[in-house]
């Protein structure tokens, strides 16, 4: 019975226009983006901090794998914040926004692990520009 049920849906998924799939599934991982831009204020935030070392970058000229680097930390940091907003739905959901000592424990800790990105961050572009600002200075 239970082998039917699974044959039967491998057949459907294999009948299904991939393509059509494709699309469908692009447009709810779209509404996700917009939703987060829209709802987060701590995206923005993240996304207008993260412009500072891509200008920084500019003017100083940086290498390539300066470049990489950098753009690399700056989509940590909102791949972070992606994580942490999930973890806050889910737990919202399921506390359906009562107290509860382990949402707090959950929440904190997807905070914390956001904040830890940003720290990341900073240390990366400081070790990058630092030097350059030295020595435009000195
Ligand atoms: N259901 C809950 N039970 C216990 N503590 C909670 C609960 N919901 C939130 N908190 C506490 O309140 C803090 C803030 O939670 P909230 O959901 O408002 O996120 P936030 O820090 O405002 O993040 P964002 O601004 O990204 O939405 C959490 O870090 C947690 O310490």
């Amino acid at each position: 019975m239970h082998m039917d049920l699974k044959e039967k849906n491998h057949k459907r998924k294999q009948n299904i226009w991939k393509n059509t799939q494709f699309r469908k599934s692009f447009g709810h991982a779209w509404d996700g983006v917009k939703t987060i831009w829209q709802e987060e204020r701590n995206m923005r935030n993240h996304v207008a901090f993260g412009m500072l070392p891509i200008v920084a970058g500019f003017l100083f000229r940086v290498s390539n794998i300066e470049w990489i680097v950098l753009v690399l930390c700056v989509f940590l940091v909102i791949i972070m914040e992606f994580l942490n907003t999930i973890i806050e739905t889910v737990v919202d959901m399921v506390t359906n926004y009562e107290y509860h000592p382990l949402a707090k424990k959950a929440k904190d800790i997807a905070a914390g692990a956001v904040l830890v990105t940003a720290c990341f961050t900073v240390v990366i572009a400081a070790i990058i520009f630092l030097p350059k600002l030295i020595k435009l200075v000195f």
